[in-house]
C-alpha cells in the first residue's frame, strides 16, 4: 500500500488551520502547529513530506522558519508552501528566494491548494527516489561512498560538538583478485553481495551504518561505541563472513573467503576531520594486512 503523505500546517490562526485541514485531510495525514517554534520542535521527532506555513505569526515568522529549515539536515529537503494574506510581490519574491516552493494568497481556492500540494508531493517523491538512487551502491544495494562520506562528516562534527565517541571500521576482502581470477567476475559479484548483506546484518544489530567504500572494501561507522564494543562488532563481522562458507581455494591464508578489519576508535575531545579519521582506519587496515591479523585497532 503506498504511504500516505504527511503534511504539517503552521499557522497561529486556528480557523485557517481548520480550513486547510478540511481541504486536505481526505487525502493526507495532517498535523498542525500554532507557531514556528512548535513546528521546529515537532520536526525534530516527526517526518513530514510537505509544510504549509503562514508568514506573519507571533515570535518566529514564516520566513524565520524557512531559514531555519534550510539549515538543518533533516528538514532542508522538505518542500514548503507559504500561504499568506499578503499579496505583495515583495513578500512572495522573498519567500520564493528563501527556498519556498510556492506561494498562495488567502483567501484561497481549496481546489488550487489541493492541486498545488499534489504537484509538489509528486516532485518530492521523484527527488526522494533520485536521492536514494544516488546514495545506494548498484551491486550490493547498501549505501555507497557518497553517503558514507556525508555520514562520516556529519558524525565527526557531531562527536566533536557533543564529545561523543566514534569508531570507523574498514573491512577488506582478502585476496579477492585471486578469487575473481579463479572463479570468474560474476561469482565475485555474487560474493560481494553476500558479504555486504552479512556486514549489514551485523552493523544494523549494533545501530551502526555500513557502506561499500570501493571495489572490495566496506566501511562501518559506530557512534557512542567503546573500543571493546567496536572490536566485538568486528569479531561478529568475521564470524558472519566465515559462516557464509564461500570456498576460496586460491587464498594463501584460508580455505574460505576471509576479511581483514582496521578500526580507529576516537574518544572524546578529538578534533580530527573525516579525512584524518579515514587515514587512521586505513593505516590500521594496512597493519592488519601486513601482520596477517584479523583485526587491528588504533585508539585515538
Ligand atoms: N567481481 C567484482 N570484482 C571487483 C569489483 N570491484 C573490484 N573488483 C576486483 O577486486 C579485486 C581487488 O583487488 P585488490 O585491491 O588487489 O585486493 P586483493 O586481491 O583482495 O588483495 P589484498 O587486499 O591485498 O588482500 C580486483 O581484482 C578488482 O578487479 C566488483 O564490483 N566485482
Amino acid at each position: 500500500m503506498p504511504k500516505i503523505a504527511r503534511i504539517l500546517i503552521v499557522d497561529d490562526d486556528p480557523l485557517n488551520r481548520v480550513v486547510l485541514d478540511n481541504t486536505l485531510s481526505e487525502d493526507y495525514q495532517i498535523s498542525q502547529c500554532e507557531s514556528a517554534e512548535q513546528a521546529l520542535a515537532f520536526l525534530s521527532s516527526h517526518e513530514v513530506d510537505l509544510i504549509i506555513s503562514d508568514i506573519r505569526m507571533p515570535g518566529m515568522s514564516g520566513y524565520d522558519l524557512l531559514e531555519k529549515l534550510k539549515t538543518q539536515q533533516h528538514t532542508y529537503a522538505i518542500p514548503v508552501i507559504i500561504i499568506s494574506a499578503s499579496n505583495s510581490y515583495n513578500d512572495e519574491a522573498k519567500g520564493l528566494q528563501m527556498g519556498a516552493m510556492d506561494y498562495i494568497t488567502k483567501p484561497f481556492s481549496p481546489l488550487i491548494v489541493k492541486a498545488r500540494v499534489k504537484n509538489h508531493l509528486a516532485i518530492k517523491q521523484k527527488n526522494d527516489l533520485l536521492e536514494k538512487l544516488a546514495s545506494i551502491d548498484g551491486l550490493t544495494e547498501i549505501p555507497n561512498r557518497r553517503l558514507l562520506d556525508e555520514t562520516l562528516a556529519r558524525n565527526c562534527q557531531m562527536c566533536a560538538e557533543y564529545e561523543k565517541t566514534l569508531s570507523l571500521l574498514l573491512i577488506d576482502i582478502d585476496y579477492f583478485k585471486e578469487f575473481n581470477e579463479f572463479y570468474g567476475y560474476s561469482a565475485g559479484d555474487e560474493c560481494l553481495v553476500k558479504v555486504a548483506r552479512a556486514l549489514e546484518h551485523v552493523t544494523i544489530e549494533h545501530l551502526g551504518f555500513v557502506a561499500r567504500y570501493d571495489g572490495v572494501r566496506f566501511a562501518a561507522i559506530l557512534t557512542e561505541s567503546t573500543s571493546d564494543s567496536a572490536e566485538k562488532v568486528a569479531s561478529q563481522m568475521h564470524d558472519a563472513v566465515d559462516s557464509l562458507l564461500i570456498t576460496h581455494s586460491t587464498s594463501p591464508i584460508c580455505a574460505h573467503l576471509s576479511i581483514s578489519i582496521g578500526i580507529v576508535h576516537i574518544t572524546t575531545n578529538f578534533n580530527d576531520n573525516e579525512q584524518q579519521v579515514f587515514k587512521l582506519a586505513d593505516s590500521a587496515l594496512q597493519q592488519a594486512h601486513q601482520h596477517q591479523e584479523r583485526i587491528v585497532l588504533i585508539n585515538r
